[in-house]
């Protein structure tokens, strides 16, 4: 069912030397996202990964025109199916598309559901709004998209009020509210993070079965590369505001090439690391005014040159459509880095 993203027609959504900066009165602007590019085929999953700070929210927001009032987006372009340029839209025009084309669900779905409204009326308000069906109809629907994202009992449920259901269960009727307009592009920001393990699987297993039945897009967020692992065809690894490596699921995981992405992977617990002690990347992530004019993961960097401090390295192939932001992956190619290696726990 996954579509090469190499043929343009197959594109859903470009986003194209995106630009976003944070404007606060009398200081000077900070860019928050820089030079992104990042492009999402019919059908497809792209994993968007970092830590926590690097400006993934940031991209999805500005994607749907939901950026905060103080960050603007400031250059680039995103485009939707080849015509509509939502970079350019107004916000009915933006309000309309987020209710036909797209939808995103979140880390917390109780900051989209009203808990003074049982799911019912919540959701069939939304269908009736998607799909200008009768109240009839929309209830049989709600039902219908309760029992699709494998809800049991969904005519009960559809009585009971969100603080009387798990976490994994509102995730679970907030992804069928996302797809009760039968949007092209569904945006998932941190939607496990705040669940167990096994609920974390089921939502993602959910949200495969989605995009193999519908053909819906998924742009999916984490800070957790394990999370997207098994999810993703095409995963984008972001730092500090910018994109340092991105290449198809099988780029990333068997041939990373940014030091990033491989300290990411490395801090990944698994069975086979038990007797590990478990890898955490060195410092922090730069805060927005820490910046410097160097390569933005230097400072972190086993493999710093002197020339890594003073200018930005660009983003250049490694192989086909796998691309890396290093001097030294630009001059050694994939291998550049070596693997890290983790200690034995004595
Ligand atoms: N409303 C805002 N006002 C000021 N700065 C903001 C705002 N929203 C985000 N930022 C800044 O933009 C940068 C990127 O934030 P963003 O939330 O996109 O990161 P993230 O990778 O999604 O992290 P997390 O997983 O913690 O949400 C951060 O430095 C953050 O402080």
């Amino acid at each position: 069912m996954t579509q090469s993203n190499a043929d343009p027609a197959n594109k859903l959504l470009e986003i194209r030397d995106v630009n976003v900066t944070l404007s606060s009165r009398g200081k000077p602007a900070l860019s928050v996202l820089d030079g992104v590019s990042l492009s999402v085929g019919k059908g497809e999953i792209v994993g968007v990964v970092g830590e926590s700070g690097c400006g993934k929210s940031v991209l999805s927001l500005s994607v749907l025109g939901l950026l905060p009032a103080a960050l603007r987006l400031s250059g680039g372009e995103i485009e939707y199916a080849g015509t509509h340029r939502l970079d350019r839209m107004s916000q009915d025009e933006l309000r309309r598309f987020r209710g036909k084309e797209a939808a995103m669900i979140f880390q917390d779905p109780m900051s989209s559901l009203n808990p003074g409204l049982t799911i019912g009326p919540q959701l069939t308000e939304m269908i009736r709004l998607h799909l200008s069906s009768s109240r009839k109809e929309a209830r049989e629907r709600a039902a219908q998209l309760l029992h699709k994202v494998g809800l049991p009992r969904p005519e009960s449920l559809l009585r009971e009020y969100p603080h009387r259901l798990s976490g994994g269960m509102r995730q679970r009727v907030m992804i069928a509210m996302a797809m009760s307009c039968r949007p092209g592009l569904l945006i998932a920001d941190e939607p496990t993070t705040a669940l167990d393990v096994t609920t974390q699987a089921q939502i993602m297993t959910l949200m495969r079965g989605i995009r193999d039945e519908d053909g819906t897009s998924v742009l999916l967020i984490s800070h957790d590369l394990g999370v997207i692992a098994d999810m993703s065809d095409r995963i984008a690894v972001m730092y500090a505001g910018q994109i340092v490596e991105q290449g198809s699921a099988r780029d990333i995981f068997d041939r990373p090439a940014h030091p990033y992405t491989i300290g990411l992977l490395s801090a990944i617990p698994s069975p086979s690391k038990k007797r590990e002690k478990l890898f955490a990347i060195p410092g922090a992530v730069p805060a927005l005014h820490e910046r410097g004019q160097g390569c933005r993961f230097a400072p972190r960097c086993r493999a710093a040159e002197d020339r890594c401090y003073a200018s930005a390295p660009p983003l250049v192939r490694v192989q086909g459509e796998h691309l890396a932001r290093c001097f030294l992956v630009e001059e050694k190619g994939a291998n550049a880095h070596e693997p890290v290696r983790t200690g034995a726990v004595s």
